[in-house]
């Protein structure tokens, strides 16, 4: 046994041998114990590499999927997830039902599917069409924008044409190029910049990481900018980026070629090419479709008929209710100050005056207090133990994590104390009420406006994740706001840590405000902290255009998570025909359904949009024009 682990632990054996060997070695433990095999892992399986065309379909070049028995516990997931896949790319109605080799063989089980091979899905009763599939594999991508196909086209690259243009690259530069070369540097042509999103895949382990990168004038003059723009981009881990290629596996040396038809890039430090990593996985496939539905589907200027999405209803304040038979707080926000006062466990009856109540919620109400030595005044959250019961664990949570805070975009906690009945939290005061009353007052914000309220609620957030800390239920009642004197908002702050914890390993407690909701919390896989860049992807989107980019008409729930799930993210016109292609980029990569794919708070605080010198009347005009023309 021990000589069967050091084998295969010295000599370099294919995969294969490693999991035939380990095989061996579990078969000869269960003989011997069988607890230890209990907690051995498995060995790492291999993926088949598998494409899949669309049946009858001659021009659709196929997506190409790992296969892994991990991903796929039947072939019923597979089809549901081809299909997924498909329908964004192919008709497709009643989605996969049948998958043939291309010889017309039906497949019936995963065993069955060969690595490397090729295969056709078909649709309901549809009999299986015998043409020339591979043919469509290597079709040039030069039919690209003619229509929908040209989403699939460019999600799954020509490998063929790519390995033909990298072939010549490699053989100019030599396949050990260390890539150290930095490309020609071009100067733009007066007329080669102009401002144009694209996709960049960062070298590395697949799935890789897909960005988008708005270039224009700004951030690219020239060729050396623009790398530098996708080096910030990407945060390459070997340091500046040195070799671009296009998807179709030229050598990109020159800053025009950003700007013509190919819109998906490879960046590389000074890492080896190679012709796999024109090959986009699944996960890479949908990413990549993602990013060019963003593009293409939202910014069509009649995109939504019908009225105009409404803000969800703010929750109502039920502790005001219970105020009117409770000491906590009465029907009209004043008054009754001294019957609270009296609750008050001794210090703080002591120590502070309490005041008329500022906020409500399901749980709490909040006054004003003063500190009676200095004068300075406070919040004074009054929790209500009884309307807790049974989840006493998030109080404590609450106070645990407010205990552990310090951040200026954060409401402090300065003191707790609780009684039988009641916990008492003296926070700093937020004077101006929270986000949802300005957003209801103001409808919608100015760009500059927007960026500052982001960067507040975004800086609040990755100093949370920084300490692996998850909010939770993010949403414009729990940002507090500070305003000026002439009535302008200066900044926010984060409140309300109820539903806050630590993440060691995946949550899957369903929790939240559905508007804001994520679609991994829905889908019950496990989530983390990714969910909160998703509620401020959100707000950022209501900020923009005074609505939720998810909502249902008839404010049924189920319909709302539907809209979640379907992560169909649109920009409908005329509420989006002034924003900032930037700005939407940003959303875009706050709302990718992916948690993996989506951006963390340190990449939002990193966009380009953030940047106080970003010029929203830039952009906004071209992009549209762009749309229009496709
Ligand atoms: N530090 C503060 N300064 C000023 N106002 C505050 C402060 N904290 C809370 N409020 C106000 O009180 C309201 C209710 O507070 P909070 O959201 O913490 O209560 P809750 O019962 O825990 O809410 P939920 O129902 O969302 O759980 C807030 O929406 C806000 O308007």
């Amino acid at each position: 046994m021990e000589n069967n682990l050091s084998r295969s632990g010295s000599r370099s054996s294919s995969v294969c041998e490693l999991e035939k060997d380990l095989s061996d070695l579990e078969i000869m433990k269960s003989r011997t114990n069988r607890r230890n095999v209990m907690v051995r892992s498995q060995p790492a399986r291999k993926a088949k590499r598998i494409r899949f065309f669309r049946n009858g379909d001659k021009f659709y070049s196929g997506v190409i999927i790992p296969v892994l028995p991990e991903r796929y516990r039947s072939f019923d997931s597979l089809t549901a997830d081809l299909t997924r896949v498909l329908v964004d790319n192919v008709t497709l109605p009643s989605g996969v039902r049948t998958i043939y080799s291309l010889e017309g063989r039906k497949i019936g089980k995963l065993d069955d599917l060969e690595d490397g091979q090729s295969y056709v899905c078909s649709g309901f009763g549809e009999p299986f069409k015998r043409i020339d599939y591979k043919a469509s594999a290597v079709t040039p991508q030069s039919f690209r924008l003619s229509g929908p196909e040209s989403l699939t086209d460019s999600a799954s690259p020509s490998p063929a044409r790519a390995n033909n243009r990298l072939s010549r690259y490699l053989q100019t530069n030599g396949s050990n190029s260390t890539g150290n070369e930095t490309p020609r540097i071009s100067p733009a042509g007066d007329n080669v910049v102009r401002p144009r999103i694209v996709t960049i895949i960062r070298n590395g382990v697949k799935p890789r990481k897909v960005c988008r990168l708005l270039l224009n004038k700004r951030n690219s003059p020239t060729l050396e900018h623009a790398l530098a723009a996708i080096t910030e981009c990407i945060k390459l881990d070997t340091g500046c980026v040195r070799k671009v290629f296009s998807q179709s596996g030229s050598p990109v040396n020159a800053l025009n070629q950003f700007f013509e038809e190919e819109d998906v890039f490879f960046a590389y430090g000074n890492e080896r090419v190679n012709q796999e990593d024109f090959e986009l996985e699944f996960e890479e496939s949908k990413a990549v479709l993602q990013c060019r539905k963003i593009k293409y589907n939202p910014v069509t200027r009649n995109a939504r008929s019908g009225p105009k999405p409404r803000m969800p209803v703010k929750a109502s304040g039920a502790a005001r209710k219970k105020s009117e038979d409770g000491a906590a707080g009465d029907g009209d926000g004043n008054g009754d100050e001294s019957a609270l006062a009296s609750l008050l466990p001794q210090p703080l009856r002591l120590k502070y005056s309490v005041g008329k109540i500022i906020g409500d919620g399901n749980f709490a109400v909040v006054r004003m207090c003063k500190d009676k030595s200095t004068g300075k005044e406070y919040a004074l959250k009054v929790i209500d133990k009884a309307k807790c019961k049974g989840k006493e664990h998030y109080v404590e949570a609450e106070v645990r994590v407010m205990r552990k805070l310090c951040h200026p975009r954060i409401v402090s906690l300065i003191e707790d104390q609780d009684s039988p009945e009641w916990l008492f939290l003296i926070m700093e005061l937020v004077g101006g009420g929270d986000l949802f009353d300005s957003i209801a007052a103001a409808s919608k914000f100015p760009e500059p406006q927007a960026r500052l309220l982001i960067a507040h609620l975004t800086s609040a957030i990755a100093y949370l994740h920084s300490l692996s800390i998850v909010h939770r239920d993010i949403k414009p009642e729990n940002l507090l706001v500070d305003i000026g004197l002439d009535g302008s908002i200066r900044g926010l702050k984060l409140a309300d840590f109820g539903l806050a914890v630590e993440v060691w390993r995946p949550l899957h407690a369903v929790c939240g405000t559905p508007t804001y909701v994520a679609p991994e919390i829905l889908l019950e896989t496990g989530y983390g902290l990714k969910i909160d860049v998703w509620a401020a992807g959100v707000i950022l989107y209501i900020l923009l255009c005074g609505f939720p980019p998810f909502s249902s008409p008839d404010g049924d729930q189920e319909k709302l998570f539907d809209a979640i799930l379907s992560a169909r993210l649109e920009f409908p016109a005329p509420h989006w025909e002034r924003v900032s292609a930037g700005a939407i980029d940003l959303i875009a990569n706050m709302l990718r359904p992916q948690p993996v794919l989506r951006f963390d708070a340190e990449d939002v605080l990193d966009h380009a949009w953030m940047s106080d010198d970003y010029d929203e009347t830039c952009d906004f005009r071209t992009w549209y024009d762009d749309d229009d023309s496709s």
